[in-house]
């Protein structure tokens, strides 16, 4: 029995009669090819990937595992489609806390049409893209079995400035995290998330490592997703913090030339996260006069 994700927090989705993933009991993710390039390309770079004797162990761990494609019947009752079948990044994880970080001051690839081009430049330009290398694209934050998640809406996110960045990165592994705006994040799981040997931080290097010589793709408008369970955290246990990458719609062939756009981002992202867990007390203050959507957030100073 298929249904929709419950943990999804970017990207196309499903309900309301809409096409977008689903998942199976088993731990399978069908994500729907979009009828145009797009899904064709993403089912090619997936083939090709999980296909390349090239590619190392400790990279092909940060992708998710590809078993191909099956019709299915569609979210959206249009009938069966054709879904990429997905390992779930999320399978037995009961409250993970989950952020999608899209990679890159530019999100489209050089063959795009003019149309999408500028739409995606349009996008680059407003948000935090093009000054940071990456946007925040989806989040949920787990709270407690009381508060439950904290979900902002996804605009509201995606063109933070660079110190409302890190807060929200602070926020991710803080005990505190909510819509009270008056509480500074504790930054209380930062060492076992981020931090540590299997941590965060680890893998987003290890990663790089890689991306600073692979000439093979150009990953342009792929996301990194981060994932971990704060109830495993806060009871002193192994939080299961991981790097996944997913969205493989726009990647091209790179032709022997390093992917300077994914590769930019990624050491963005890394200086911000490296920046959390060295100095996670750092004072932040957040201005809260707006509703909840659209909610922003200074540094110390920022005219408040
Ligand atoms: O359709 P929308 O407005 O949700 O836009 C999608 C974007 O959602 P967002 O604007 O961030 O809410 C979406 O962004 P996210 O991946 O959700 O950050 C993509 O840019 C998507 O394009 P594509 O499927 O990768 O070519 C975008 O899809 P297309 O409009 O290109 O189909
Ligand atoms: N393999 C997966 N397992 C679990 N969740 C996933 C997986 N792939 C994607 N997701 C979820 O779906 C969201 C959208 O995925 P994405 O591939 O970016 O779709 P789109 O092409 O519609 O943007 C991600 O933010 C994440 O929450």
């Amino acid at each position: 029995m298929l249904k929709i994700p419950p943990h999804q927090v970017a990207g196309h989705q499903a309900g309301n009669g809409k096409l977008g993933p689903l998942v199976d009991e088993s731990g399978r993710f069908y994500k729907p090819l979009q009828g145009d390039e797009r899904g064709s390309n993403e089912v090619k770079f997936y083939e090709s990937f999980s296909s390349n004797t090239k590619i190392p162990e400790h990279i092909s761990k940060f992708f998710p595992i590809f078993y191909g494609t099956q019709l299915v019947e569609a979210s959206d009752g249009s009938g069966l489609k054709s879904h990429l079948i997905l390992h779930d990044l999320v399978l037995g994880r009961v409250n993970p806390s989950i952020v999608d970080i899209k990679i890159g001051s530019r999100t489209w690839a050089p063959e795009s049409t003019e149309e999408y081009m500028q739409k995606c430049l349009k996008k680059d330009r407003e948000t935090s893209s093009l000054p940071l290398g990456f946007r925040l694209s989806g989040i949920q934050i787990y709270g407690n079995k009381e508060s439950g998640y904290w979900k902002p809406e996804r605009t509201s996110i995606q063109n933070l400035s660079a110190e409302e960045v890190k807060l929200m990165l602070k926020k991710f592994v803080s005990s505190n995290a909510s819509t009270d705006l008056d509480l500074e994040p504790d930054c209380a799981f930062a060492a076992t998330v981020y931090g540590g040997s299997t941590g965060i931080l680890s893998q987003l290097l290890e990663l790089k490592a890689w991306f600073e010589d692979q000439t093979m793709y150009h990953f342009y408008s792929c996301s990194i997703l981060m994932i971990f369970d704060k109830e495993h955290a806060s009871e002193g246990r192994n939080p299961g913090a991981i790097i996944k990458l997913i969205d493989f719609a726009h990647v091209i062939e790179g032709r022997g030339v390093i992917d300077h756009n994914f590769l930019g981002g990624l050491c963005s992202l890394i200086k911000f996260i490296s920046e959390v867990l060295t100095a996670p007390n750092e004072h932040t203050t957040e201005v809260s006069s707006k509703p909840d959507h659209q909610n922003f957030i200074l540094s110390d100073n920022g005219a408040n």
